[in-house]
């Protein structure tokens, strides 16, 4: 990963040949924003979704967030398309992740309206590839998250060999308790259609505030 801030642009990265995409998510702090942005990170996400410890929006620099050249991602939890629409253009959101129960037909008006979906599907001891057919056409990547108490952000993973039967055309993320202490078993990780990964409570210093020092271990450990 060697794109200098200057040179990325706020679309939303395709997967690449070369190595996993890296988003950062649960981001709130503008300094902690700008830190996180000058590592070589190619999605920020911010939550809102106000039941989360991370909710960003009272803290978030809205003016910060729409110059920043890097792709940031808003998470919303059923929320109503209007708010959604509303709140990517004022934070200049590049891409939306939908962490509900929202349906397909809900990513493809998003979609439609311009808004790049990535859909959060949580995974426990199987996972339902018949029930995604019907998101794939909508959604640009899928984030397979780890099921549990809060609708994301658990911290922990879940077997990430359910995902050997992968079979769908949407490249997807992999998420759920990544961080440097499982970062060994990713570098090289082969799994069908994985683009990336996505961290969060695992390189943290407390919610929403992300730990340097721990992100730059993972990067290292991971793509080093
Ligand atoms: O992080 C949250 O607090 C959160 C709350 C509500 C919906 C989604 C949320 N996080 C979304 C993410 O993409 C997380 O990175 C993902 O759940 C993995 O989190 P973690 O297990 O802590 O690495």
């Amino acid at each position: 990963m060697t794109a200098t801030a200057a040179s990325r642009t706020p679309t939303l990265p395709a997967p690449r040949p070369d190595r996993p995409l890296l988003k950062v998510c649960g981001l709130k702090y503008p300094a902690n924003v700008a830190a996180v942005a000058a590592l070589p990170v190619d999605m920020l996400g911010f939550i809102f979704a106000s039941k989360s410890p991370r909710y960003a929006p009272p803290a978030l620099d809205a003016a910060q967030l729409r110059a920043l050249p890097v792709c940031k991602v808003g998470v919303f939890v059923d929320e109503a398309p209007a708010v959604i629409r509303r709140t990517a253009l004022h934070f200049g959101l590049t891409a939306v992740q939908l962490h509900g129960q929202e349906s397909a037909a809900d990513c493809a008006a998003l979609a439609a309206a311009g808004l790049p979906v990535l859909k959060a599907v949580g995974v426990g001891a199987q996972l339902d590839l018949e029930r995604l057919a019907a998101y794939a056409p909508f959604c640009s990547y899928f984030i397979f998250d780890t099921a549990g108490p809060a609708a994301g952000g658990n911290g922990t993973a879940f077997d990430w060999e359910l995902l050997r039967a992968y079979n769908l055309p949407t490249p997807y993320l992999l998420a759920g308790g990544l961080g440097p202490a499982n970062a060994a078993a990713l570098r090289g990780l082969q799994l069908p259609g994985l683009a990336g990964f996505d961290v969060n409570s695992r390189v943290e210093q407390g919610p929403g505030l992300k730990d340097i020092g721990l992100l730059r271990t993972f990067i290292d450990e991971v793509y080093g």
